[in-house]
């Protein structure tokens, strides 16, 4: 795949993986347990948003919260990628907002029903532009994340539970990876609501910035 088709990921990738609880402080912040092994749900990627548009907050959502998260992006086909040869599966980076809305995702865990609809609604997934894999180291990288200036998460991906490779490896073991998928690798501590009007700032330290306001939908 040329890397000019790796850089349109938001526009042919097919998935968008996300990892659940993958930040010892933020399974802290929410009183979970330490996850023995990845925990993983999809994103439609209907929920991507690039930078220029909006957030949306449905009529239905009363707590939407941001998740500041590094996402990677797959570079070839696999399935039970060896962790010794899984960075030769990444082509690249992109910081991306799982955006949630707390709320409905509260009552689909007391319920035990999945989480697609509280992570699944369009503009759920902002995300910045491609960025080359050179650009990031993905177990020392800063991510940040501020609404309307005020820094709400600072966290670094050395707080990772389960490393990249890692990743790779155990969701190639579930599904097949491909050229444009993006995976979620999970959020740090901070997590928190926005409301219309407000303004979501983010960043990978040193990398890439992003802007994103919220508006009623
Ligand atoms: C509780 C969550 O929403 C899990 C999640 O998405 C995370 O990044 O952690
Ligand atoms: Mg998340």
């Amino acid at each position: 795949m040329s890397s000019g088709r790796l850089q349109d990921f938001v526009k042919f990738g097919r998935k968008i993986i996300a990892v659940g609880r993958n930040y010892r402080s933020h399974a802290a912040e929410l009183g979970n347990p330490v996850p023995k092994e990845p925990l993983l749900f999809l994103k439609p990627v209907s929920s991507y948003v690039e930078m220029g548009g909006a957030i949306e907050v449905p009529e239905r959502v009363q707590e939407l919260h941001y998740e500041v998260e590094l996402g990677v992006v797959v570079n070839g086909s696999g399935r039970d990628i060896p962790e010794s040869s899984a960075m030769e599966y990444v082509g690249g980076y992109a910081l991306a907002l799982d955006m949630t809305s707390r709320d409905l995702q509260s009552a689909a865990k007391k319920s035990g029903h999945p989480w697609s609809v509280a992570k699944g609604y369009d503009t759920f997934c902002p995300i910045s532009p491609f960025i080359e894999k050179e650009k990031v180291n993905p177990s020392a990288a800063r991510l940040w994340l501020k609404v309307d200036g005020e820094t709400k998460q600072n966290g670094v991906t050395t707080d990772m539970i389960f490393s990249v490779p890692y990743l790779i490896s155990y969701i190639s073991s579930i599904m097949t990876l491909e050229t444009g998928d993006l995976i979620l690798t999970g959020t740090p501590e901070g997590v928190g609501p926005v409301v219309p009007g407000q303004v979501i700032t983010a960043g990978i330290e040193g990398v890439v910035q992003v802007e994103f306001p919220v508006k009623k939908r």
